[in-house]
């Protein structure tokens, strides 16, 4: 019974990294854009990534979810070695992502938009799709239920049947998010979500962001300019600077980090 407390006490408030990038180098030509880069994710963290214009963070979030080669250095995720897969394939793993401009099909429904972006679906498989149709039918319900639940948890029910290209700019953000969560994925990426949106709707992102982190166990990793959002949402930082790491803990050493304060001065940004 003792052994056991001291076994619990021991390990609590210790987080495995979900993710973790290891001395990544990435360049463009002659420029450095990240330069021996390393850094960990915890399972189950809010964590902003910050940084001057040009830090690099775009690109790292570029090079971990597979749309960028590295020249070096390696990506893991979930202990797993990651660098270099192809994007598709890091999503069904459960690392997604969302983009500075969204990436939605605008001919098409809220929807249609979400049922273009499920999980390990049966039909994909010729032969399924042909001798399996009950199998498929029973997926397509649960595909379709998934999707209803997720437009209700981002307030876009009402919009089921919209064409997306008529949705205001915070919603497709909203959509964005919704369609990668139908790939149930344990980390989401997101390049700057509350880019272009109203605060009425960044309150409504924060706050669903919150609940998929306490509820649905989602990990975030968050490039966002906004510095008071970054500090009051987020439980750990990643500061980027000159295409490295420079410094990385919880929003109040960050804050006071002198070498943070004089990135951010020095940069001009
Ligand atoms: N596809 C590319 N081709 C050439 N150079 C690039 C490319 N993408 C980024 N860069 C350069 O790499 C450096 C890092 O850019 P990156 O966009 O990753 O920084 P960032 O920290 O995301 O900046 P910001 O906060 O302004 O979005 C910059 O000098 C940028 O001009």
């Amino acid at each position: 019974m003792q052994t056991e407390q001291t076994e619990s006490e021991a390990s609590e408030g210790v987080t495995e990294p979900i993710l973790a990038v290891e001395e990544v180098t990435k360049t463009f030509g002659e420029l450095l854009a990240v330069d021996n880069c390393s850094f960990e994710i915890e399972d189950g963290s809010i964590t902003g990534l910050i940084g001057p214009n040009g830090a690099g963070k775009s690109t790292m979030f570029n090079v971990i979810s597979g749309f960028y080669q590295p020249d070096s250095g390696t990506v893991r995720f979930n202990d797993e070695d990651i660098t270099g897969l192809p994007p598709n394939e890091i999503a069904h793993k459960g690392l997604v992502r969302t983009f500075q401009i969204t990436r939605d099909l605008t001919e098409m429904t809220v929807m249609e938009n979400m049922m273009l972006t499920p999980k390990n679906q049966t039909g994909e498989s010729m032969f399924r799709a042909v001798f399996d149709r009950g199998t498929i039918d029973r997926e397509n319900d649960a595909i379709a239920e998934r999707a209803d639940e997720l437009l209700e948890l981002f307030q876009l029910d009402h919009l089921r049947d919209e064409f997306s290209g008529n949705l205001s700019g915070g919603q497709r953000k909203l959509l964005e998010m919704a369609r990668m969560l139908m790939l149930e994925p344990d980390v989401m990426l997101l390049d700057e979500p509350m880019a272009g949106v109203n605060p009425t709707l960044e309150n409504d992102i924060v706050e669903r962001i919150e609940a998929l982190n306490r509820e649905e166990d989602v990990t975030f990793m968050i490039v966002e300019h906004d510095m008071g959002l970054v500090m009051d949402l987020c439980d750990r930082i990643v500061v980027m600077n000159e295409g490295t790491d420079l410094a990385a803990g919880p929003p109040s050493t960050i804050q006071n980090d002198e070498r943070v304060l004089e990135a951010y001065l020095g940069g001009g940004s």
